[in-house]
């Protein structure tokens, strides 16, 4: 377990209250920080412990819960010796090192980003994919390209709102009667044939829905009239003028926005654009996902044996993605196989590959290596947050044009703003652990799909007041699984157990994860939350 796991493991345990299990004496192995290829051709090991015990001695760190313990410890503070290479743990890295001895202790790594630049970099790093033109019925889900206009006044007509009587003058009334002199059955939603004026002093039956006829000064509800034989109508409670009509144009008039450009297409933005006259929406292309699970101790069915478990990210990425507003074209099973992931990086037609696991510099932890060899540019590699710092955001080389916008949505795409956006594919390199996995798809994957998607900003934020203190990493944001606890202005925030880095059962049971900033938020607190995909 590596001196994150540690810390978040500890903090964990220190929140649920529980008291931690006795260790297994096992050899504490360093970390290693690494730096930018872009900087330097060697994947150089810097030992993390040094800067960062350093910078917790000067933040006056005195909590149990940091990294004094839970990091600095871990190896043996600050230590440089033992090999850049982490131990037994350096695999590649400590070849690399070793080929350049030195390298890690005169190279300093850029500052990873805070969590907030982290997600801003997400954000900024695309512009919006091409727009396109879809029928309703395959708009859901999408973003508005424009500002959607009303191609019609609505109501379009002057619309009876009750079953009842479209009256003229103050009553009593004298009903219009068929030709043998029943009363006529009257107006009825959806008539094709306009309606004859009613003259004064008459009634005539309506049905909710229907045009109201020319003269009518109100509608009487079936329920407050009563007619004597079939020619007179009386009420005790006679209607102002107006009473039960909706004008026409109420709501709108034709070419009145809407709704803005940007606006998610909902069931209800579906209705709306229907009701105003709309067959087919222009909308931004949603980005297309793949996801690569790596690992090969992963398995797909059964129960976990011999050292392997269960591929628990394969299940949830997918879902994640499409709640966050990808088109999820495959999620692949690629083991530990650095050539399939060459092959499948250099030939994807995506928009956004999300990978899980092999994001650190274990021995068979091929991504980085694999995003040299591609020759892509990181943008963000490491981030200050808890747990999941080893993300990572990458954009893989622009492939040809002519590839964009062929795909399933793509059909009927034409060129316009925004379109520049949809050369490209980003790469989104998730932690395997699975809380550390979900930590990524909230910093980066889902500002990058937000902005890509035509969405840019934030969304929708909630904030909670915290039931409970939650201890704080002494320099990054912490990213803390929480249920909503009682409602309206008692509701509260509690953060749940089981929610370690490895952890499932925290994250099944949680509706936001808290944003706790470096240092710590006491009982009471407001804080950040970050809804979960759902
Ligand atoms: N020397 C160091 N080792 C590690 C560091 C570090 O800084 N230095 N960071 C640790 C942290 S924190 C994390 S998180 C992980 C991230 O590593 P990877 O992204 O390379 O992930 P893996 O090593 O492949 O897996 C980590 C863990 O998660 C399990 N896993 C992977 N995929 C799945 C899946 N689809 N379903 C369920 N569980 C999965 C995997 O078996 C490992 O137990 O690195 C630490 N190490
Ligand atoms: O502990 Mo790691 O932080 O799971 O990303």
């Amino acid at each position: 377990m590596s001196g994150a796991d540690e810390l978040d493991e500890a903090i964990a345990l220190a929140n649920s209250g529980r008291t931690r299990p006795a260790a297994p004496p096992v050899p504490r192995l360093k970390r290693i920080r690494r730096i930018q290829w872009s900087e330097t051709d060697v994947d150089a090991g810097q030992p993390e412990e040094e800067a960062s015990v350093r910078r917790d001695h000067a933040d006056g760190m005195t909590d149990g819960m940091t990294d004094g313990t839970a990091e600095g410890t871990a190896d043996g503070a600050g230590a440089l010796g033992g090999g850049t290479g982490g131990g037994s743990a350096g695999g590649p890295a400590s070849g690399r090192d070793a080929r350049k001895p030195g390298v890690a202790a005169r190279t300093r790594r850029p500052e990873r980003p805070s969590w907030a630049e982290a997600r801003a970099l997400a954000a900024g790093s695309p512009g919006a994919l091409p727009r396109v033109t879809l029928p309703l019925d395959r708009a859901l889900g999408h973003t508005l390209a424009g500002p959607l206009e009303a191609l019609t006044d609505l109501p379009s007509f002057d619309t009876s709102a009750m079953d009842g009587w479209a009256v003229s003058g103050p009553g009593p009334w004298e009903l219009v009667t068929e030709p043998i002199g029943t009363e006529s059955k009257g107006i009825l939603a959806g008539d094709r044939a306009e309606p004859a004026p009613l003259p004064d002093g008459h009634a005539i039956r309506i049905a909710t829905g229907a045009r109201i006829p020319p003269n009518t000064s109100a509608v009487l509800r079936s329920e407050h009239g009563a007619t004597s034989g079939a020619t007179r109508l009386r009420t005790a409670r006679a209607p102002q003028p107006g009473t039960d009509i909706r004008p026409r144009g109420q709501e709108c008039r034709t070419g009145d926005t809407l709704l803005p450009e940007g606006t998610h297409v909902t069931p209800a933005v579906l209705g709306l654009a229907a009701a105003a006259g709309y067959d087919e929406l222009e909308v931004v292309r949603r980005p297309r996902a793949e996801v690569l699970v790596l690992g090969d101790e992963l398995m797909h069915r059964g129960l976990p044996h011999d050292g392997r478990i269960r591929d628990a990210l394969g299940p949830m990425v997918g879902p994640w993605l499409t709640t966050l507003g990808a088109d999820v074209i495959v999620t692949r099973r690629l083991g530990d196989d650095a050539e399939a992931l060459y092959e499948t990086l250099a030939t994807t037609t995506a928009d956004v590959v999300v990978t899980t696991g092999g994001t650190a510099a274990g021995p068979v932890d091929h991504l980085q290596p694999t995003l040299r060899r591609l020759g892509a540019e990181l943008l963000v590699h490491g981030v200050r947050v808890r747990p999941g710092h080893p993300m990572l955001l990458a954009a893989l080389k622009k492939r040809e044009a002519g590839g964009e916008g062929d795909g399933e949505d793509g059909r009927g795409a034409r060129d316009g703003e925004g379109g520049e956006g949809g050369g490209g594919t980003f790469l989104v390199g998730l932690p395997g652990n699975p809380l550390a996995a979900l930590s990524g798809l909230v910093t980066l994957a889902a500002p990058l799909l937000r902005t890509l998607g035509g969405r840019p900003g934030p969304g929708h934020e909630q904030q909670g007041t915290l039931a409970e203190e939650v201890h704080g990493h002494p320099r990054d944001t912490r990213l803390v699984p929480v249920a909503h606890e009682g409602a309206g202005v008692r509701a509260r925030v509690r953060p749940l157990r089981y929610a370690g880095p490895s952890m499932l059962r925290g994250i099944a049971t949680a509706d936001a994860l808290a944003v706790i900033p470096p240092g710590g938020a006491a009982p009471g607190t407001d804080v950040r939350l970050l809804e979960l995909p759902r």
